[in-house]
């Protein structure tokens, strides 16, 4: 059995149309310590994939478990990072981060300090804990987010495209700093997240999950990502086994389209 274990999960929502389904016989057994990217085009029902396992949406047909247990809501076992960062803008770096572990951690309150200041350090923030979220850069905001997501601890780490808003340079060093954290977790953790950047789910995860396109979309294709660890970003893009994963994901992901010089034109 595995850690993070998705049977036939199929979501759906009531529209004034009728049930729209987002995703339908998604099945996805995640180990422990594994890191798993969710790839597709816009639409095609990722962040509905991440709710379920979140708990913020209820499956209308199959499960979600975690540890054995059935996902029925949010939880302290889950830490999520957001594209848009979603800190608390009247409270400091620290507080934060202090606010997500009083939440859910029941011990005394230096000791709540103490995993607040190391998670802090961790990501290089220490020097501007007492900012409020608004004197901060976007890279400092989601260092903030995913220290926050860290602090607490959780098995699971959910990042829903984390890096989404940020420049090519500073997206580099984030992806590093969420290695460096799963490498200082003895790799124990379990990252779930979505990407848009074939480049970034090749660097970061142990298997890429390709969605179709909605409606009922399904998984495409489970793509392993051998590449040993820890990977070096300008020498791995080199490799032969780099480059024929990177175009096996562009052909799944690009395959109904030709790519003419103005741009995409849509074939089918
Ligand atoms: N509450 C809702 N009610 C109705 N339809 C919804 C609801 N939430 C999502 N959907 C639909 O489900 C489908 C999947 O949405 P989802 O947000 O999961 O896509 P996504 O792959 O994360 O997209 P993007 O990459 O653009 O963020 C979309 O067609 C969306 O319109």
């Amino acid at each position: 059995m595995s850690y993070l274990e998705i049977k036939n999960l199929e979501i759906s929502f009531p529209t004034p149309k009728g049930k729209y389904i987002a995703v339908r016989d998604i099945n996805l057994s995640i180990q422990k310590g594994e890191i798993i990217s969710i790839i597709g085009h816009s639409g095609c029902g990722k962040s509905t994939i991440m709710n379920a396992i979140g708990g913020m949406l209820t499956p209308t047909g199959g499960s979600v478990e975690l540890a054995s247990e059935k996902i029925k809501g949010p939880g302290p076992d889950r830490g999520i990072v957001f594209q848009n960062y979603s800190l608390l803008p009247w409270l400091t770096v620290e507080e934060n981060i202090f606010q997500a572990v009083d939440s859910v951690m029941s011990i005394s309150k230096k000791e709540k300090h103490e995993i607040v200041i190391e998670n802090l350090k961790m990501v290089n923030l220490f020097e501007h804990k007492d900012k409020l979220p608004g004197q901060l850069s976007g890279g400092m905001k989601q260092r903030v987010a995913i220290a926050r997501a860290f602090a607490i601890n959780p098995g699971v780490l959910l990042l829903d495209e984390p890096f989404g808003a940020l420049d090519a340079l500073t997206k580099g060093s984030m992806q590093l700093e969420v290695l460096k954290l799963w490498n200082l977790n003895n790799r124990e953790k379990t990252i779930v997240m979505i990407t848009h950047d074939i480049e970034e789910a090749l660097f970061l995860s142990d298997r890429i999950v390709v969605l179709n396109n909605g409606p009922a979309s399904t998984i495409r294709e489970i793509v392993e990502v051998k590449l040993p660890r820890p990977r070096n970003k300008i020498e791995i893009v080199k490799t032969p086994e780099y480059i024929a994963l990177r175009d096996h994901l562009l052909h799944l992901l690009t395959d109904k389209f030709s790519i003419e010089d103005m741009g995409m034109v849509y074939k089918s």
